[in-house]
């Protein structure tokens, strides 16, 4: 549906060259949704507006629906963009007009008749549960309630390819949630092919389908989510999927926490888990083969696509060398072990 071959941009300011994307080719089949992840100034927002073409590929193909629209005449691209909607950060809504007038406002472009863009506007204020709000200016509205209004009037056109500039960005993280989620119902319900760009695993792992990740303009690493999860081969995916597993040791824990080891104290671990791992009862096993006791801290266990992983943060107590035995056994299992300290 959205297909990027051999995409390179390159600016130019005075002297200096810039390589925001370097051969960057990618797919996003029908339906699906698709995230490239990066941090600032990898070239996450040029890739996306080289896909709609507000940004001019230096060379390269893009191709959306089956159309090439690298080399379309401006009038055949202005009809092509009409399948291809687009959110962004700041919402960039009119605040002149009302949030109907908002939504209507693509619609009045196209010459539709007022009764039909009534009837319309009504259904999406509807579909993005914004009914009560339709005559509200932007003004009088909380960032979640906006970015829903940008989402209606991109839906307004029909669009098969929605792509979000960090349309989560500039919100809390339960109205994140609410939009995410409305984008996941958005792509279900209605289709549409969803490509997003983010600097936030957590949006990755809520509802993208595929990931690529971005660096220096380039794509080193892109899979399905629940493969990229599991077996992450770049340090960059590696620090984005560690990122969205935020455990802290408690500060209880924290003001006890010696570096060394000393008489009876026990070690602190932090086991992440992933594939089978996460399916076996790995520390009940381990209190038995090697007569260990297991204290849970704090624990957090997650799902991305197809895959499952956690990170648990456990007080190891037993001798010592049975406690050594117990972390070979988690090391052998394929969890990552880490001693963050002894209490
Ligand atoms: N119009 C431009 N002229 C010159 N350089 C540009 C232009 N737009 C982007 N760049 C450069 O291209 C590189 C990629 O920028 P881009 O905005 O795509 O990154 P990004 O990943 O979206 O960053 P951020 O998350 O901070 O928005 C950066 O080095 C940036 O300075």
């Amino acid at each position: 549906m959205i297909e990027l071959r051999n995409v390179t941009k390159t600016f130019y300011q005075k002297d200096k060259q810039i390589d925001a994307l370097s051969n960057v080719s990618l797919t996003v089949a029908a339906g699906k949704i698709f995230g490239v992840i990066g941090t600032s100034g990898a070239g996450k927002s040029t890739l996306i507006r080289c896909v709609n073409l507000l940004e001019k590929p230096t060379s390269g193909e893009i191709i959306v629906d089956g159309v090439n629209l690298t080399n379309l005449a401006s009038s055949q691209l202005a009809k092509e963009r009409r399948h291809i909607g687009m959110i962004f950060q700041h919402f960039n809504l009119l605040s002149s007009r009302t949030v109907s007038e908002n939504i209507a406002f693509p619609l009045e472009l196209d010459g539709m008749p007022k009764d039909k863009i009534k009837e319309r506007v009504y259904d999406l204020l509807k579909l993005v549960g914004l009914l009560e709000k339709a005559d509200d200016y932007p003004a009088n509205l909380s960032g979640g309630q906006k970015q829903r209004v940008a989402i209606a009037r991109t839906l307004a056109s029909n669009p098969k390819v929605l792509l979000c500039d960090e349309a989560t960005s500039a919100l809390d993280p339960g109205t994140t949630k609410s939009i995410l989620n409305l984008l996941k119902d958005i792509n279900e319900r209605l289709g549409i092919t969803i490509l997003l760009i983010t600097h936030e695993m957590n949006v990755v792992k809520s509802i993208c389908d595929s990931v690529a990740v971005i660096s220096n303009g380039k794509l080193i690493e892109q899979g399905s989510v629940g493969d990229i999860f599991l077996h992450p081969k770049t340090e960059l995916a590696k620090e984005f999927i560690a990122s969205s597993l935020n455990i802290e040791v408690p500060v209880l824990y924290k003001n006890r926490l010696e570096t060394t080891s000393s008489k009876n104290q026990h070690p602190l671990l932090k086991l992440e888990l992933t594939g089978k791992s996460v399916d076996e009862p790995i520390l009940s096993q381990a209190a038995r083969l090697f007569n260990v006791d297991t204290k849970i801290i704090t624990a957090q266990m997650d799902q991305a696509g197809e895959a499952s992983f956690g990170v648990i943060l456990i007080e190891l107590s037993g001798n010592a060398k049975n406690c050594q035995d117990a972390i070979n056994y988690f090391i052998d299992k394929h969890i990552i072990v880490e001693i963050v300290g002894y209490v």
